[in-house]
């Protein structure tokens, strides 16, 4: 199928590889020249394992281009893949979204053959209706066709995700649901040679298909990304009451994770939840739900805890050092989440404001997300791509986010680097073995003090 990607951000540039690495003849259109011009080159823009690799197999099926408007009336199907950004009230910016279906509609105005256009976006409820209203007032809709195809890719394993999807939703009619059907069918049937960097996963026979109205796709993205950013405010909740009685939110996760109708994933505990995706889109429904007249409680309380979550670092800090004014603090990660160089909402970045405004010293490392860091950073903030330089002469570190580079550097490295061994542990991450050489501040769980330090 002839397939054109509209946007080529992480969703956008992820989907547009993956469809030509399964066969499909596929465009990548963007209005950011620059990154045109890069992916031309074979360079991949942003930090998404796998990627490049991808990239490089799909040879001839895959082009790239600034020029929207041809793209989408070379394709048989338009993916819609732009931004759609929290504004200040919690709703969705459609601006992108609404503008790049401009330039759709311009592009297949003389087509005589019929295009499909998918939104992938995350959208409101509502928005692909407005989306076939737009095709109309052109007096086209009789050769345009709206699905909806809500993506759930995470940054950092964007590529395995993409290839081994745990469902894929089609959102729209019949004949909208059948051309989404044939457009996956390699993924559905996992009819494809898998990367040798992303094997499939055993026991993949296939991926279930839900193809269902464009309303309860646009919704259902919703409900996923809210019911799992409850998940963490939860565990989270927990782990706050963990500390003040003295249990360990560890094994409490563990207790609850072991029953199949809980399930283990995102019981982790820590600074709340960051990233593109949790915190617009849980602002979002409650925007939608506000909106439709409906006070969604539940999802009030889960964005409240994640707001203050990150500072429950700053007052363990504070504890710990008596007073963080003219302390040299470490922040060991900056980017929201590992393996992606993402700084979107990333908890670091108000983690270290806070410090900073009780007068700490501030040296932040991240080992990739260094570059996006700096231009949102502030001036007072210091950073460097060294972490025994972070390290050296520290009062205290705190784990902001959990790359490998921090989980292997080794309880007796940090302790000889660092002025003081105080360690505040945002990710509950550092291997238990390391923990005994410093002084160990989790969250939601006992303070452990080096052994040495006790006797
Ligand atoms: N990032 C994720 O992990 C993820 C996962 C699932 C869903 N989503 C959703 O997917 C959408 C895209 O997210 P993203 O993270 O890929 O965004 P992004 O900001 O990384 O990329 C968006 C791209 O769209 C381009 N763009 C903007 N307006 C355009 C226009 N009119 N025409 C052509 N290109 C245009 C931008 O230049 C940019 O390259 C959002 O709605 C997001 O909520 C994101
Ligand atoms: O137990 C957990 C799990 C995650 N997190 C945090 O939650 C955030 C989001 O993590 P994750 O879901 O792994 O990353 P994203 O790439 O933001 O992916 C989410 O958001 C995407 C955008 O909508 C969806 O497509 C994905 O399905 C959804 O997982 C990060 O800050 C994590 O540190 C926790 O604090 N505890």
């Amino acid at each position: 199928m002839k397939v054109t990607v509209i946007g080529t951000g992480y969703v956008g540039l992820t989907t547009g590889i993956c469809l030509a690495y399964i066969g499909h003849e596929v465009i990548c259109a963007d209005t950011n020249e620059s990154k045109i011009r890069q992916l031309r080159d074979g360079d991949v823009p942003i930090y998404e394992f796998g990627l490049p690799e991808m990239l490089a197999a799909c040879g001839e099926r895959i082009r790239f281009t600034a020029e929207c408007r041809e793209a989408a009336g070379a394709a048989d199907i338009v993916i819609l893949a732009v931004g759609t950004p929290a504004k200040a009230e919690g709703a969705p910016e459609l601006a992108y979204l609404y503008a790049a279906m401009e330039t759709v509609l311009d592009g297949i105005a003389e087509k005589a053959a019929p295009t499909l256009i998918v939104n992938k976006s995350t959208v409101p409820v509502g928005t692909g209706d407005k989306l076939a209203a737009m095709a109309a007032s052109r007096g086209i809709s009789e050769r345009v066709e709206i699905a909806s195809n809500p993506e759930f890719l995470r940054q950092g394993s964007a590529v395995p995700d993409t290839l081994y999807p745990e469902r894929i939703v089609a959102g729209g009619s019949p004949a909208a649901q059948a051309a989404l059907r044939a457009l996956y069918g390699p993924l559905l049937r996992q009819d494809f040679s898998p990367p040798a960097f992303a094997p499939r996963p055993t026991g993949l026979a296939s991926v279930p298909f839900y193809a269902v109205d464009l309303k309860s796709a646009e919704l259902g993205k919703y409900a996923a990304n809210a019911f799992l950013a409850m998940k963490i405010s939860f565990i989270n909740e927990m782990a706050n009451l963990c500390d003040r009685v003295g249990a360990d939110v560890s094994a409490i996760a563990g207790m609850l994770g072991s029953d199949s109708r809980i399930g283990k994933a995102f019981l982790q505990a820590g600074i709340g939840y960051g990233g593109s995706c949790f915190p617009k889109d849980t602002k979002a429904l409650h925007h939608i739900a506000g909106t439709s007249g409906y006070d969604f409680k539940l999802l009030s309380a889960v964005i409240e805890v994640n707001r203050f979550q990150k500072y429950v670092l700053v007052g363990k800090l504070r504890s710990a050092l008596g007073t963080l004014a003219g302390r040299r603090v470490t922040i060991l990660g900056l980017t929201f989440k590992p393996e992606t160089d993402d700084m979107r909402e990333a908890p670091s970045l108000s983690i270290i404001e806070a410090l900073l405004a009780e007068g700490a010293n501030v040296i932040a490392h991240d080992p990739v997300g260094l570059r996006a860091a700096k231009a949102l950073l502030p001036a007072e903030a210091g950073t460097t791509l060294n972490l025994d330089e972070a390290l050296q002469d520290a009062d205290a570190a705190v784990l902001v986010t959990e790359w490998p580079v921090y989980l292997n550097y080794g309880g007796r490295t940090y302790r000889e680097r660092m002025k003081r061994p105080i360690f505040v542990d945002g990710r509950n991450a550092l291997p238990a073995a390391d923990r005994s050489w410093l002084d160990y501040y989790g969250v939601g769980m006992r303070a452990v003090p080096s052994a040495a330090l006790s006797t």
